[in-house]
């Protein structure tokens, strides 16, 4: 909304000025009303905000958690908030936005560190990452935990203490068990009855207090997860047996793999990892708001994890189905909601209005979206950039020669660049930039900050630089089975330069730019974009003396960046149906 727009007495929206008017761009004057509607929907819903790159989704998301907790009815405190991305420098970046609105203590995550911590690295095919991904993973892990129940309270009939044998009575122990369930007796209780019960009829007490220490390890073990799944996943009979028809022979196989094998778990093993844990009866921290950025690309298991940390159902669930890459890509919300269960009602919301991406890098980025994602409309921008996209064919010999170059021009005139750059080629442009000993880093804490980020196509996913260098587009396109989509969030990063580099004919046909030395800035235009068609010349003078007046009125009274959200304003209020 233009400033003036929106609710004038809103304590929360005034302290969220002032707090940002000390640190960078007045958003807050700027915030549409359809962003506006959104951060004030009702905590007893799940909204979802879809949009395309840059429209503003994590901001809308983030304000909606300010607005929450200014709420004095609800109650709500910044420990019971929880925002999850998909990355920890996303995380880092939701938690420096939220700090900087006076919102400190929110609880902010990637998905990974949400989850159980294990040693992971284990490399492992796709097919097998999905699987595991998959919602029928968790009855296959309740069948085999109930059968690893069973098994540990099936009575053996003696037990070996010191080289001794120590003859058990089943009838007794089964006594025990079926009183310390009845009594809810906690483990140190059920030692206690176990012993008594052992000691009662024997004439070597010591010897028995040990065995009965045993027996309590055997009968009542404490959990584990990663052991439990190593061992799951180490016998293909436990897997069978837990499979409960709802796997084939050759999902079966997938799954197993030798015991001892390192490193013993691969990132799809987390979230079964806390489904296990959940499954034993070990429940993690609940937060009475939970949002979700960059839901698009999150597997089952992965939003099982996430759901079971929201205590009530309130939700945020932020993403772009334009971007949905990796083996979870999806064409339509209704596959990540199933998984996010919620009594609350559902706010589905599309934001149209892009904010980052300068409309010169736009149109090159939305010339994918036919083969990305052809039922997507793109969004509008708002914003002129300081230079057109610099295309830069190169030979593999001098490609990160270029690319280099012109990150290190961006670094030193101040800007924060990305080097966005497929696995591919990201060892010849490491080694340059450590040869030139430019400062660069792998991954952003403040992105704002002038340093050079080099970063492969999906851990650039919802973050934002000055510039962007897309290395070898073909590549990122052919790497991946939804390489258009990772290509189309690549080449929306920058919220003012962007380069292409790379071979010839995988870039966009047009006049090679030299992208040594970055375009200077421009100030934006204030004149609309040219009409498509020619027009009418008494038509064509009267929209000309209309956008002169309204040139003199944008300058006389209104700084260049608002020009465009002035005019999308007047747009809106001309035109009821927008
Ligand atoms: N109303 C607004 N006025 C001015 N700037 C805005 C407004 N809304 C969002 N922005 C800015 O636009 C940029 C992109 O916003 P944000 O990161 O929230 O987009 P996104 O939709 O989550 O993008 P992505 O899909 O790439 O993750 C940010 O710099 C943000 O501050």
């Amino acid at each position: 909304m233009t400033a003036g727009e929106g609710p004038p007495d809103d304590p929360l929206l005034a302290e969220m000025a002032t707090a940002v008017a000390e640190a960078g761009p007045d958003f807050v004057a700027t915030i549409r009303a359809d962003q506006d509607e959104l951060i004030r929907t009702a905590p007893e819903s799940v909204l979802i905000i879809q949009g395309g790159p840059g429209t503003g989704k994590t901001d809308t998301a983030l304000r909606r958690v300010a607005w929450l907790l200014g709420q004095p009815d609800l109650g709500l405190s910044a420990p019971e908030v929880l925002v999850v991305g998909p990355s920890y420098a996303f995380a880092q970046r939701t938690r420096g936005l939220l700090d900087a609105w006076g919102c400190a203590g929110v609880a902010h995550s990637s998905i990974e560190g949400l989850l159980p911590k294990a040693s992971t690295g284990r490399p492992e095919a796709p097919h097998v990452t999905r699987l595991k991904g998959e919602a029928r993973m968790a009855g296959l892990l309740g069948r085999a935990l109930d059968k690893h129940r069973e098994q540990r309270a099936k009575v053996p009939a003696l037990i070996a203490v010191r080289g001794q044998v120590v003859t058990l009575d089943p009838a007794t122990i089964q006594r025990v068990m079926t009183t310390a369930k009845a009594s809810e007796a906690t483990p140190s209780d059920r030692r206690r009855l176990l012993r008594a019960a052992l000691v009662s009829g024997t004439q070597d007490p010591r010897l028995i207090l040990e065995a009965a220490d045993m027996l309590a390890d055997r009968l009542w073990p404490e959990f584990d997860a990663p052991t439990f799944l190593t061992e799951l996943f180490g016998s293909r009979a436990l897997l069978t047996a837990a499979a409960g028809g709802e796997f084939t022979d050759r999902e079966i196989n997938a799954l197993y793999r030798l015991d001892g094998e390192e490193p013993p778990f691969g990132e799809a093993d987390l979230p079964l990892l806390d489904e296990a844990e959940h499954l034993s009866g070990q429940e993690p921290q609940t937060y009475a708001h939970v949002v979700v950025d960059e839901a698009q690309d999150l597997s089952p298991m992965q939003l099982r994890a996430i759901s079971r940390r929201s205590s009530n159902g309130s939700l945020t669930v932020v993403g772009d189905m334009a971007q949905s890459t990796g083996p979870w890509a999806r064409d339509d919300w209704h596959d990540v909601l199933a998984h996010l269960p919620s009594e609350m009602p559902h706010v589905h919301r599309e934001l149209r209005f892009g904010y980052r991406v300068p409309r010169q890098i736009f149109e090159l980025a939305a010339e994918l979206l036919p083969t990305a994602a052809p039922s997507v409309q793109p969004p509008t921008t708002v914003r002129e950039g300081p230079a057109d996209p610099m295309i830069a064919p190169v030979d593999p010999e001098n490609r990160a020669g270029v690319v280099v170059a012109a990150a290190a021009d961006h670094a030193a005139d101040g800007r924060s660049v990305a080097i966005i750059c497929p696995a591919r080629c990201r060892e010849e442009v490491e080694a340059l930039l450590r040869a030139e000993e430019l400062p660069w880093r792998t991954a952003p804490g403040d992105e704002r900050s002038p340093a050079i980020t080099l970063l492969g196509p999906h851990e650039a996913k919802g973050l934002e630089f000055d510039a962007a260098i897309v290395v070898e587009p073909g590549f990122i396109v052919d790497d991946d089975p939804r390489g258009h989509r990772l290509l189309y969030t690549a080449l929306t990063r920058a919220t003012g330069h962007l380069h292409l580099v790379g071979a010839p004919e995988d870039l966009p046909a047009g006049e090679p730019v030299a992208i040594a030395a970055p375009a200077v800035e421009e100030p934006p235009s204030p004149e609309p974009p040219a009409p498509p068609a020619p027009l009418d010349p008494q038509v064509q003078e009267q929209i000309d003396m209309v956008a002169h007046a309204l040139a003199e009125t944008l300058l006389a009274n209104l700084t260049p960046e608002l020009w465009p959200v002035a005019l999308d304003r007047l747009i809106d209020m001309i035109n009821p149906d927008s």
